[in-house]
């Protein structure tokens, strides 16, 4: 089936430095170029980027000196200036890109609402969704799944630092067996770290299909909407 409209979730570490530092301008370029090219070839583009390149809420909160649903509103924040980011990469790179963040600062993006939203893909502007889900607790990956339900989206592309979905982790476990395809339930039960349970639930309610591929080969975005990249499939 021809992918009319996708949702890339992109880990904020894609934008990091090799030195560690949050930002790598190169990095972004070459992925807003990826982006723009896809969203060229016709397809509408929706975008859930992560902010773990800046700070996770889960790991800051463990060290004790701040609660959970603080340190949640800060990885929040990371999000949104790796969005604001992106969308000015993707603007230089020629395609039009609108941010919206599901948290609300009206003076630097609009606040996300499902219509206007669907309205941008509609206009063909590469819509970046900030602010994860607006609530802490959860993850980017379950505000990429969210979002792909409520836009309609064909297919949550998970673009990561690894070529799909092993049945362990491939960078802990040197036995791990890689999947072509496999579906949500053995994803869960297995529990496979690549996504967190509760994404991989509510895509399985949605009944959205997952693509993990690694976004280290240029061009690995436009390669996979064709069906010709290297990817796991999660699917019923
Ligand atoms: N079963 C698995 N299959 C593939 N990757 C896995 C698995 N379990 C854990 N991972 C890890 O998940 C990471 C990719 O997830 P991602 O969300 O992009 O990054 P992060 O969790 O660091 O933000 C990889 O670095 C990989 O080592
Ligand atoms: O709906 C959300 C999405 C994200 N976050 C916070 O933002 C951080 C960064 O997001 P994530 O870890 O998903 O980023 P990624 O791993 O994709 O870079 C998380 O650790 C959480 O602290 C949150 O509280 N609610």
């Amino acid at each position: 089936m021809q992918t009319k409209r996708a949702l890339i979730k992109l880990s904020g570490e894609a934008l990091a430095a090799p030195d560690g530092y949050w930002l790598h301008p190169p990095t972004l370029s070459t992925l807003a170029e990826d982006i723009a090219a896809a969203a060229r070839s016709g397809v509408e583009i929706a975008v859930v980027i992560g902010g773990g390149n800046v700070i996770r809420g889960a790991r800051v909160s463990a060290a004790g000196w701040i609660d959970r649903a603080t340190a949640d509103s800060m990885g929040m924040l990371a999000t949104v200036m790796n969005s604001i980011a992106l969308e000015s990469a993707i603007n230089a790179a020629g395609v039009s890109a609108r941010t919206m963040s599901a948290v609300s600062m009206p003076t630097i993006c609009e606040t996300y609402a499902r219509q206007p939203a669907l309205h941008h893909l509609a206009r063909g502007h590469v819509l970046i969704l900030a602010g994860g889900t607006g609530n802490p607790f959860f993850t980017t990956d379950t505000a990429a799944v969210l979002r792909a339900a409520e836009l309609k989206c064909d297919t949550v592309m998970k673009a990561t630092n690894v070529d799909g979905v092993y049945t362990a982790d491939p960078k802990k476990d040197p036995t791990a067996r890689r999947y072509d395809r496999l579906t949500h339930d053995e994803a869960i039960q297995g529990n496979l770290k690549i996504m967190d349970t509760a994404a991989f639930a509510l895509a399985r309610e949605a009944g959205l299909h997952i693509v993990v591929f690694s976004i280290q080969e240029k061009g690995s975005i436009s390669a996979v909407l064709g069906g010709q990249g290297r990817a796991t499939t999660v699917a019923p």
